[in-house]
C-alpha cells in the first residue's frame, strides 16, 4: 500500500511537499517542477523553506506552519507569495496539515500554483472594476444629463415665465394705449407705423391695429391729408423739436377738429429711430368752444335782457339788453339784488308762486311788470330759470326777459280787431255773442228779456257793384254810426259782415220799445245821405227775436232773427217783422239750403242724369238732356227746380253751369269711348248764363277741353229768358252758333216769343211745353196749341221736340202731328249717365 501512495504521490500533478524544521522533507517532481527545479532532490534538503517565500510572505508561512506544528491549529489553508528558484515570483495556494514525518511533528501539504487563477480573478476584477467603473461613470453621465435636463427645464420654465411676463407686459402696454382717450403711433424713419393703438386703427378703418402696422400715411389716409402727415413728420425729424397742431380734417367725408403732438424718437445715442404720435378728436370741444363763443355774442348781442344771480340771488352779471331796458348800467346792479327792478304792481303771493315753480319745475315763464331806472313801470315776458351744476346743488339762476311794451299795445290793437269790425269799428260776430251769452245768462238770472234786431240793406250790393266797393264801405260805416247814434250804452251793436247788422237790446226790450226802435232805424236809413259824393236813399229789412219767447239760447234767437228779416224782405224790404213759429217753411229751407249750396261744385255734389230723347220715326235714340242733380249729403238727391232758382239769386248758377256744361261734354266723350254713340247731349241754359259774355267762351272751352265736336251739344234757352232783353240774347246765341253748337227754345208755347225775333234766332229745334203735351186727349187748346208749334217749326226750318210724353196715347198723337222728337217716362225717367249706357247702349228702339 505504501508503495502504491507513494507512486500516486510521486506521480500526483498536484504538487505536495512535507516540512520539517524549516526544511523540506519531502516534495514530489511537481512541486519541484513548480518551482523550477529540476528534481524534487534539489529541494529536499538542499532549500531551506524560507528561500522560496517572498519576504514579505515569509512571516506569514512561518507562522502557518508553527501553528499547525504546534497543533494550534490541525489544518490551514492560505495563500502567500512564492520564490521560483530563478526568483521569479508567483501565487501559491497551500492546504496544509499536521503530519509525522520520521516520528516527529512535521507539516504536510500540497500546493497549487494559482498565480494563473489569481491573474484570471484579477483580470475578471479587473474587468469588473471596469464594468463598475463604466456603470458608475453612466450613471454619473445620467445623473449629469438629468441634472442638465432639469437645468434645461429649469431654464424652459423660466423662458416661460419671462414669456409670460413680457407678454403680460405687451399686453398691458397695449391695454395702456389703446385705452388712451386719443390716438397713438410709434412710426420708422420712413414713416412706417410700428405700433398703433385701437384708435388709429378705427379712425383708418381697419378692423384692428395688424391692418395698420407696416404701413405709411399713404396707405391709409386719403392723399392731401397723407401728404399733411408726412410733412409734419419731416419738420419734426428734421428740426428735433416736437410739433403740436390743431387741424380740420376731411376723412371719408366727414369734417372734424383734430389736436395732433408729434415727437422724435431716438435711441441711447441719439440716433434718430422714428416719430411718435398723439392726436385726439376735439370737435366736440371745438363746438362746446363755438357754442360757448357764440352763447357769449348772443349774450352779448341779443335784444334780451339777461340777468344772471348766484344762488343766494346776488346778481352776477348783466348783458348790454338789460342796461338798454332798465336803464341802469352793469356796475350799479352786479353784486345787487334783483329786488331793485320790482314795479310793486305784483302781490307778495305773485312772487311765491315764481318760487314754487322755480322749485318744482327749475323754470318759471309769464309777463311781469317792472320798473326802469327812470321809474317808469313797463310790462316784459320773463323766463327765469334754474341752473344745477353736477351734485344737482343750484349753481345759478337765469333771468331772460324782453320789454313787451310795444307788443302790448300791438296785442291790445289785435285784441280790438278779433273782437270788432275794421271797418265800422263795430264789435264783430264774436264779440256779438259773447255779450250775448252773458246777456242770456243775466236775463236767466234776473228773469229779464232781451231782443235781437237783425237788419240788413235792402239792395246794398246794388250799390257796390254801381258806385263801387268804396262808396259801399262809406256807405257801411255811416249806417253803423247813425244807429250806433240812436242806441243806449247798454245795447250792442254788431256787424256781422257784408250788410248784415245785428243790435242786442238788453233793457226794456218789450214788443212796444223794440218797435220804437226798429222804427227809428228805418227813419235813418230812409233819410238821405250824402255817400261818396252820392245822394242816396237806402232802406232796411229788419228781423226781430226776443229772448225768452222766440228761443233761449244765442243761437236759436240769431236764427230767428235772421228768419224774420228774410221775411221783411218777402214783404217787400223796408219794414221790420218779429220772428214768429209761422214764418213759411220757404225762408227757412231757403236759409238751409243757400249755406248748403254755397260750394256744392268745389265739393263734388253735383251730378248729372240723362233723360234719352226718341226719334218719332224709328224710335231710335236721338240723344239726351242732361238734368243736374244735387246729391247732398243730409237733404238726399235735390231736384233742380229747389237749388237753380236759388242758384241764380245767390249769384253762383255761373259756377253750376259752367261745372253741367263741362260735364256734359265729358260724359258724351266717354261715352263714344265706351262704344256708346248719344248723338246728342242737350244741356240748359239759366237766365243768368245768357246775361254773363262769358258764355261762348265757357262752351267753347268745354268743347275743346274734352274734345267733343260742337254740333253734337244742343243748349236749350227758354222763350222768357230770350224776351227779357232780345238783341242782347239775340248776340250771345249768334256766338254760340258760331260754334256750331245746337240752339234749342225750351218750353215753348208758355212765354209770348215774338215771331219778329223768333226768324231771327239762330235755333235748330223747338220744344214743345210739358204742359200742353199732358193734355193731349183732355184739352182740345193744348192739342190745338202743339198743332200750332209743329207747324211753326216746320215754316222755321226746325225739329220739333215734345217733353213730357208719358202715354202711347200721347206719343201717337205727337207722331200723327208729325213731331220729330219725344222726351218723356213714356220712354225712361232722367237716370245716371251708366244706367243710360245699360239702356241704350245695344240699339234699343222704343216701341210704338
Ligand atoms: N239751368 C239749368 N236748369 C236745369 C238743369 N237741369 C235741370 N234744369 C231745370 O230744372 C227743371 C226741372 O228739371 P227736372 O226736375 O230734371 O225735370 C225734368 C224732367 O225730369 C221732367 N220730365 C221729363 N219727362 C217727364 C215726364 O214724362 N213727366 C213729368 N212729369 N216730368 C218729366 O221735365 C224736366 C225737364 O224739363 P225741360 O228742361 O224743360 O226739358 C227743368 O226746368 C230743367 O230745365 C241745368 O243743368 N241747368
Amino acid at each position: 500500500m505504501d508503495v502504491l501512495y507513494r507512486s500516486v504521490v510521486e506521480q500526483s500533478l498536484v504538487a505536495i511537499y512535507v516540512i520539517q524544521d524549516g526544511r523540506f522533507r519531502y516534495v514530489n517532481q511537481a512541486f519541484a517542477a513548480m518551482f523550477g527545479f529540476a528534481s524534487p532532490a534539489d529541494v529536499i534538503d538542499g532549500v531551506e523553506m524560507a528561500a522560496l517565500i517572498t519576504e514579505r510572505d515569509r512571516g506569514l508561512v512561518r507562522s502557518k506552519v508553527a501553528q499547525r506544528m504546534s497543533g494550534e491549529v490541525r489544518d490551514s489553508h492560505y495563500v502567500f507569495s512564492a520564490l521560483r528558484r530563478d526568483g521569479t515570483e508567483f501565487q501559491v495556494e497551500v492546504h496544509g496539515s499536521r503530519a509525522e514525518f520520521g516520528g516527529r511533528p512535521a507539516v504536510a501539504g500540497v500546493c497549487l500554483d494559482i498565480t494563473l487563477r489569481l491573474e484570471a480573478e484579477h483580470a475578471v476584477r479587473q474587468a469588473k472594476d471596469e464594468m463598475t467603473q463604466m456603470l458608475l461613470d453612466a450613471e454619473q453621465a445620467r445623473q449629469v444629463l438629468l441634472s442638465v435636463l432639469e437645468d434645461q427645464r429649469r431654464a424652459d420654465e423660466r423662458i416661460l415665465e419671462l414669456n409670460t411676463s413680457l407678454e403680460q407686459q405687451l399686453h398691458y402696454q397695449q391695454a395702456l394705449i389703446d385705452n388712451f382717450p386719443f390716438m397713438v403711433w410709434l412710426k420708422d424713419r420712413d414713416g412706417r407705423f410700428l405700433a398703433v393703438n385701437r384708435q388709429v386703427a378705427e379712425a383708418c378703418g381697419e378692423p384692428d391695429q395688424k391692418g395698420v402696422k407696416g404701413k405709411t400715411d399713404a396707405d391709409l389716409w386719403p392723399a392731401e391729408l397723407a401728404r399733411q402727415y408726412v410733412r409734419d413728420d419731416h419738420v419734426v425729424m428734421t428740426t428735433g423739436k416736437s410739433l403740436s397742431v390743431e387741424e380740420q380734417i376731411t376723412n371719408r367725408g366727414e369734417r372734424r377738429w383734430i389736436e395732433t403732438y408729434k415727437a422724435p424718437v431716438v435711441d441711447r445715442n441719439g440716433e434718430l429711430l422714428g416719430t411718435v404720435g398723439f392726436a385726439r378728436d376735439i370737435s366736440d370741444r371745438r363746438r362746446a368752444d363755438e357754442e360757448l363763443r357764440l352763447a357769449d355774442r348772443v349774450f352779448n348781442s341779443t335784444v334780451e335782457g339777461v340777468l344772471v344771480t348766484d344762488p343766494k340771488g346776488c346778481i352776477l352779471t348783466v348783458n348790454p339788453a338789460f342796461e338798454t331796458i332798465t336803464g341802469y348800467r352793469k356796475d350799479e346792479v352786479v353784486g345787487g339784488n334783483p329786488r331793485i327792478l320790482k314795479s310793486g304792481r305784483h302781490e307778495s303771493a305773485f312772487y311765491r308762486e315764481i318760487w314754487r315753480s322755480l322749485n318744482a319745475t327749475g323754470q318759471w315763464r309769464g309777463e311781469l311788470w317792472n320798473r326802469r331806472k327812470s321809474g317808469e313801470i313797463y310790462p316784459q315776458w320773463l323766463t327765469i330759470s334754474v341752473v344745477r351744476g353736477s351734485d344737482e346743488q343750484i349753481t345759478h339762476y337765469v333771468a331772460v326777459f324782453s320789454d313787451i311794451s310795444t307788443l302790448k299795445v300791438a296785442q291790445e290793437k289785435i285784441d280790438f280787431l278779433a273782437y270788432h269790425d275794421s271797418l265800422t269799428r263795430l264789435p264783430n260776430r264774436i264779440l256779438l255773442r259773447d255779450r250775448l251769452e252773458h246777456a242770456l245768462m243775466r236775463a236767466r238770472r234776473e228773469r229779464g228779456t232781451l231782443a235781437l234786431l237783425f237788419f240788413d240793406l235792402d239792395r246794398f250790393k246794388s250799390v257796390n257793384d254801381t258806385l263801387g266797393h268804396t262808396v259801399g264801405d262809406e256807405l257801411l260805416i255811416d249806417v253803423g254810426n247813425c244807429i250806433s247814434r240812436l242806441i243806449r250804452a247798454s245795447d250792442t251793436l254788431a256787424r256781422l259782415g257784408g250788410d248784415e247788422f245785428v243790435l242786442l237790446m238788453e233793457d226794456e226790450t218789450d214788443v212796444r220799445q223794440v218797435t220804437t226802435v226798429a222804427r227809428k232805424m228805418l227813419d235813418i236809413f230812409s233819410t238821405p245821405r250824402t255817400v261818396g259824393g252820392h245822394a242816396l236813399t237806402v232802406t232796411a229789412s229788419i228781423g226781430i227775436a226776443r229772448y225768452p219767447d222766440d228761443g233761449d239760447d244765442a243761437d236759436t234767437l240769431l236764427k230767428h232773427a235772421d228768419l224774420a228779416m228774410y221775411e221783411a224782405k218777402s214783404q217787400g224790404r223796408n219794414t221790420y217783422q218779429f220772428f214768429s213759429q209761422d214764418l213759411t217753411t220757404g225762408t227757412l229751407e231757403r236759409l238751409v239750403m243757400e249755406s248748403a249750396l254755397r260750394g256744392a261744385v268745389a265739393r263734388k255734389e253735383l251730378v248729372l242724369h240723362y233723360q234719352p230723347q226718341i226719334d218719332f220715326a224709328d224710335g231710335s235714340l236721338a240723344g239726351a238732356e242732361a238734368l243736374v242733380r244735387w246729391q247732398h249729403p243730409e237733404l238726399g238727391l235735390v231736384p233742380p227746380d229747389r237749388f237753380i232758382p236759388l242758384a241764380e239769386e245767390m249769384g253762383i248758377i255761373g259756377e253750376i253751369g259752367e261745372w253741367v256744361l263741362n260735364e256734359a261734354c265729358r260724359q258724351m266723350v266717354a261715352w263714344a269711348a265706351e262704344g256708346f254713340e248719344v248723338p246728342l247731349v242737350a244741356v240748359n241754359l239759366s237766365a243768368r248764363q245768357i246775361d254773363r259774355d262769358q258764355i261762348v267762351e265757357i262752351t267753347a272751352g268745354a268743347l275743346q277741353r274734352n274734345g267733343l265736336a260742337a254740333e253734337r251739344l244742343e243748349l236749350e234757352v227758354t222763350e222768357s229768358m230770350i224776351m227779357r232783353e232780345p238783341e242782347r240774347a239775340l248776340d250771345v246765341l249768334d256766338g254760340l252758333r258760331a260754334l256750331g253748337v245746337a240752339l234749342a227754345i225750351d218750353d215753348f208755347g208758355t212765354g209770348y216769343s215774338s215771331l219778329a225775333y223768333l226768324r231771327r234766332l239762330p235755333l235748330n229745334r223747338l220744344k214743345v211745353d210739358q204742359s200742353f203735351v199732358s193734355d193731349i186727349g183732355h184739352d182740345t187748346n193744348g192739342e190745338a196749341i202743339i198743332r200750332a208749334v209743329i207747324a211753326l217749326a216746320r215754316s222755321l226750318g226746325l225739329s220739333a221736340v215734345a217733353e213730357g210724353v208719358e202715354t202711347q196715347a200721347q206719343a201717337a198723337f205727337l207722331r200723327a202731328e208729325g213731331c220729330d222728337i219725344g222726351q218723356g217716362y213714356l220712354y225712361d225717367k232722367p237716370m245716371p249717365a251708366a244706367s243710360l249706357r245699360a239702356s241704350w247702349g245695344r240699339g234699343r228702339k222704343a216701341a210704338d
